[in-house]
């Protein structure tokens, strides 16, 4: 999977290029970003890359012809690499909300650029004429749009087949079936009393998956009863979830 990413830090990406499953993602070739710094562009002698906003107002926009110029290259050189023209994705909290279908068709698209935006954001224009979607981690305002960048890079890379260890991770995770994730254990036993459930202790496969689809669908109902909502339970999800329910009757 090819990413470019627009950044006036591109020094923050090494969060995901240099670690963890993303990290080997990249040494691997299964991942390659690259990266396109709007100050790169700029010529004047202080290589500015932010802007006054008409009709003033506190802050700076970033600057409209380094931004573009980066936008440019990093979409020209996706076409290069994938032969397809790069989806342009701005992060920011007027997008879409990012979730893990959103995700799914994100990393399905094919090669995508993604925009992070500094100061208040970008021109409207820009939106208009070079970005393709707008997409949001979250309702809450950050300094930047590198972190929005790298959340959707860790998600989408761990789609990309070959990038977990064992594939069938990225289907139990979270979300990946669109429930909670069941509850997990490790070593020891006995952590202050509270003991393993005797089902992952058993040996018995069927029961243990039986057990964690259980955990998962009471989970979603207890804490996210909303994503239930959209879901079209099979013959044993219902089964599962109403015995979780009869459980749970106060
Ligand atoms: N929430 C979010 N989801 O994606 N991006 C954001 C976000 O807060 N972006 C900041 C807004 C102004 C600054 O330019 C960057």
């Amino acid at each position: 999977m090819w990413i470019g990413v627009v950044s006036l830090f591109p020094g923050m990406f090494e969060a995901v290029t240099g670690f963890g499953v993303t990290g080997r993602a990249v040494s691997q070739g299964l991942l390659e970003i690259e990266l396109w710094n709007p100050r790169d562009y700029a010529t004047d002698r202080h290589r500015t890359v932010d802007d006054r906003p008409y009709g003033g107002g506190p802050g700076m926009l970033m600057k409209v012809d380094t931004l573009r110029q980066a936008i440019h290259a990093a979409r020209e050189q996706g076409e290069r690499r994938s032969h397809a023209p790069p989806k342009v994705v701005y992060l920011s909290p007027q997008g879409r909300p990012l979730d893990q279908r959103g995700v799914q068709q994100l990393a399905a698209s094919g090669p995508l650029v993604l925009v992070a935006g500094r100061y208040e954001g970008i021109d409207e224009r820009v939106v208009e004429s070079d970005i393709d979607e707008e997409v949001s981690i979250g309702d809450y305002v950050l300094s930047g749009g590198e972190l929005p960048a790298m959340v959707l890079i860790d998600a989408a890379a761990r789609l990309v087949p070959g990038v977990l260890g064992h594939q069938g991770s990225a289907v139990e995770d979270s979300f990946s079936d669109g429930l909670l994730d069941c509850p997990h254990y490790t070593r020891p036993e006995t952590i202050d009393g509270r003991r393993v459930p005797d089902v992952l202790l058993s040996g018995n496969h069927e029961m243990i998956r039986r057990w964690r689809l259980k955990q998962s669908l009471g989970r979603t109902w207890l804490r996210r009863p909303e994503l239930l909502q959209s879901q079209a339970l099979n013959a044993e999800q219902r089964e599962l979830l109403e015995a979780f329910i009869a459980e749970h009757a106060d």
